[in-house]
């Protein structure tokens, strides 16, 4: 089926079959590609970034929407990317969004196209990216309460969100899901409130373990609200089973049927149940720099690459040497950890 009829109509592909792909060493292979389009962000969600914000990128060094795309077409023509993820910082503030979606969809093989967003920009421009061929949306939120909204995100939009949100599903991009991070006194409480709204609406609600990822470097593992807690505070009002039907395959979130179904809730325990065996992720940061795992420490360059003149064959051979070298998983819990020195808005969460 053409999951974008009123777009472009795709160009033939250029794969080969049976060449090289993402591979890392350990047999994973990397078909979702994340892509960060800016480190910019309207919020500061403070398990992301301090109130005062970052010194973001400056504006020559992100790449431009021709070479995002180009990097997007041959992530998917030569390098057996299936899965497409615009994300940030906040991608909804890149001007060129829609254009950049557009053009996705005219990939060969088309890809599906997700977005990750705070939803804030959301009720002006979900349909003109359903239209663009944006496929589904992943919507942050994390409280049901507007002050408490303000206390974590440092701006008072949530109104914004609910808007965007009913937007999304208006236009179509479903499975509308959610993402909800917990911060110990803040809002942990709010658990079931959450799960209620989302079943009430439609929404496809997961809980999110806190990583450290923050650009303080404030996270510590006793405020984190682990997996086990949320499906506990879960537990006092919902009827949880393990949801046997749905297999999980490389998905972060762990799924739950709620009340014997057919709803879900799930849960991203990225610490304390890392799901780093079955990853099949790789990054592209707003600054064309290839991260292997949200936690690498090592990058490898396709903006210098591709402005120094390089040819598709040898980006694409960087860009499987960077894959190569995955590490097994993000190491948490080694003593030797170190965070990386990007924080989640510049990488793309
Ligand atoms: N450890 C780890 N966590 C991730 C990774 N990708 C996403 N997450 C976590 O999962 C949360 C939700 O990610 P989303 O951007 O909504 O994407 P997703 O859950 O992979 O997307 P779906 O395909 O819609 O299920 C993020 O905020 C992260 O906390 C990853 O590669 N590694
Ligand atoms: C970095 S944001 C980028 C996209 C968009 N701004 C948003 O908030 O959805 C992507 C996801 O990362 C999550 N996130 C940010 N910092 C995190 C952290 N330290 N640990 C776990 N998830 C985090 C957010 O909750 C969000 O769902
Ligand atoms: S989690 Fe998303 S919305 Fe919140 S500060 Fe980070 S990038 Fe912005
Ligand atoms: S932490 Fe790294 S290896 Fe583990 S799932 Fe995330 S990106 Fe993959």
């Amino acid at each position: 089926m053409d999951r974008n009829p009123d777009g472009p109509p795709s160009a033939p592909s250029t794969r080969q079959e049976g060449a090289p792909v993402l591979v890392d060493t350990f047999g994973r292979t990397a078909t979702d590609l994340r892509v960060s389009l800016t480190d910019r962000c309207n919020l500061r969600c403070s398990y992301c970034m301090p109130p005062e914000g970052l010194d973001w990128l400056p504006k020559p060094e992100l790449l431009t929407d021709d070479e995002v795309v180009r990097l997007v077409g041959l992530a998917v023509g030569e390098l057996g990317v299936t899965e497409v993820r615009y994300t940030g910082g906040e991608p909804l503030l890149r001007r060129g969004l829609t254009g950049i979606v557009r053009r996705t969809a005219a990939l060969a093989p088309r890809p599906e196209i997700s977005l990750t967003t705070n939803g804030i920009g959301l009720a002006r421009l979900a349909g003109p990216l359903a239209d663009a061929g944006l496929d589904r949306v992943n919507v942050s939120l994390d409280t049901l309460d507007p002050a408490t909204f303000k206390r974590l995100a440092h701006r008072d939009r949530f109104a914004d969100v609910l808007a965007g949100l009913e937007a999304a599903r208006a236009a179509g991009l479903e499975p509308v899901k959610i993402n909800a991070v917990l911060m110990r006194g803040i809002n942990d409480h709010e658990a079931p409130a959450l799960l209620r709204f989302c079943l009430e609406r439609g929404y496809r609600l997961r809980f999110i373990e806190q990583m450290p990822l923050d650009a303080q470097h404030g996270w510590t593992r006793d405020d984190m609200i682990t997996a086990d807690e949320i499906l506990e505070r879960l537990s006092a009002e919902f009827d949880l089973a393990p949801d046997a039907a749905h297999d999980r395959g490389s998905a972060p979130a762990e799924t739950f049927v709620v009340g014997g179904g057919p709803e879900t809730v799930g849960v991203i325990g990225s610490v304390t149940r890392p799901f780093c065996g079955a990853c099949d992720r790789v990054r592209l940061t707003a600054d064309g720099q290839v991260r292997n795992c949200l936690f690498a420490t090592e990058e490898s360059n396709l903006r210098d690459a591709m402005r120094g003149g390089a040819a598709d064959e040898e980006i694409a051979e960087r860009w499987r040497k960077a894959v190569r070298a995955k590490r097994a998983g993000h190491g948490i819990d080694d003593p030797s950890f170190l965070q990386p020195s990007r924080p989640m808005s510049a990488i793309g969460g």
